[in-house]
């Protein structure tokens, strides 16, 4: 495997909050990689850190296995805030100006630009885009150089429905075009429809990570009605699930791996029991991503 970025045991303490709190992750070349968690769990400060924006409290970093530096930043185009683009210049202009500082050909711009889909408003000023537009201009500034990672913080903050399309589908696209992309997003939705590989941050710390498409396997729920007394005891001796959740008279079942809906009605019938209710549940990233953060509140108490 080729890792594009290993961070090892990373700090970042401001006073007394752990903004970043010993994390560490690799992201490999080629991954859509989500650092998914909800406000204020690091993931702006873990984003400046690597960029060395933010210097941290303790801890490493490495990009292309070097120590991150001047060099290696070459290799990354960033999007942590909006940047600044002057508002009475055209598209071209503005970005002609950021290949001025990054010292890159004029003729990057014109590309560029396609691969937002922006060309047709080149000449227009930029105070005239619309929100998505302008978010796709700074992916533009970013791809002048034509680094190896993309990073992205919220990418879609803000932005209308056909934006968040917009941006998304762009986001694939240049990940299609063998570039490893690293994206920090509050969104669950976000993550499973652009990402191939997350993690999720809490409080600073790492609390979970994998791949997404891993997501709904080995967390099938079935959920359970029958007309007995002790239907929790009778299920819980089936040994089929890890857990058992019960609501009224529904118990969901959180299912081990290699059972089905199936066996647990082949299971009640040989009790003697008919189920008025059997449905399958797969969980999806959203409600693994809230169960993962109730359990991390309950294990920190
Ligand atoms: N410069 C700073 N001084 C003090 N505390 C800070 C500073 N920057 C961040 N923090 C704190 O560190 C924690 C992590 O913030 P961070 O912005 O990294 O989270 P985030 O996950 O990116 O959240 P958001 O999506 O809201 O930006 C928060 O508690 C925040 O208040």
């Amino acid at each position: 495997m080729d890792t594009v970025l290993s961070i090892k045991n990373l700090s970042k303490h401001y006073g007394r909050v752990k903004a970043v709190d010993d994390l560490s992750l690799e992201v490999q070349r080629g991954n859509v990689f989500g650092i998914l968690g909800p406000n204020g769990s690091g993931k702006t400060t873990t984003l400046g850190t690597i960029l060395n924006v933010i210097n941290q409290t303790s801890g490493t970093f490495e990009w292309f296995g070097q120590k991150g530096d001047q060099n290696t930043r070459k290799r990354i185009g960033a999007i942590l805030e909006h940047p600044i683009f002057y508002p009475y210049l055209t598209g071209v202009q503005n970005l002609k100006i950021v290949c001025d500082i990054k010292e890159v050909p004029y003729s990057r711009v014109e590309e560029v630009l396609k691969v937002v889909s922006l060309d047709e408003r080149k000449d227009s000023k930029f105070k005239t885009y619309s929100l998505g537009m302008k978010q796709r201009l700074s992916i533009a500034s970013a791809l002048l150089c034509d680094p190896e990672v993309m990073i992205l913080d919220e990418p879609t903050n803000g932005l209308d429905p056909q934006g968040i399309a917009e941006i998304r589908d762009l986001i694939i696209e240049i990940a299609n075009s063998g570039k490893t992309i690293i994206l920090a997003s509050h969104l669950l939705d976000e993550v499973q429809k652009v990402c191939t590989h997350f993690c999720v941050l809490q409080r600073g710390k790492l609390i979970h990570t994998g791949l997404v498409e891993d997501v709904g396997k080995g967390s099938l729920n079935v959920e359970v009605k029958a007309d007995v007394e002790n239907l929790q005891a009778v299920l819980e001796g089936s040994g089929m699930a890890s857990h058992i959740k019960r609501e009224l008279d529904k118990y969901t079942m959180t299912m081990h791996n290699g059972y089905s809906a199936a066996q647990v009605n082949e299971y009640l019938f040989k009790q003697g029991i008919t189920a008025k209710h059997l449905v399958v549940k797969t969980k999806t990233l959203e409600k693994q991503f809230l169960e993962i953060l109730a359990g991390q509140e309950g294990g920190q108490s």
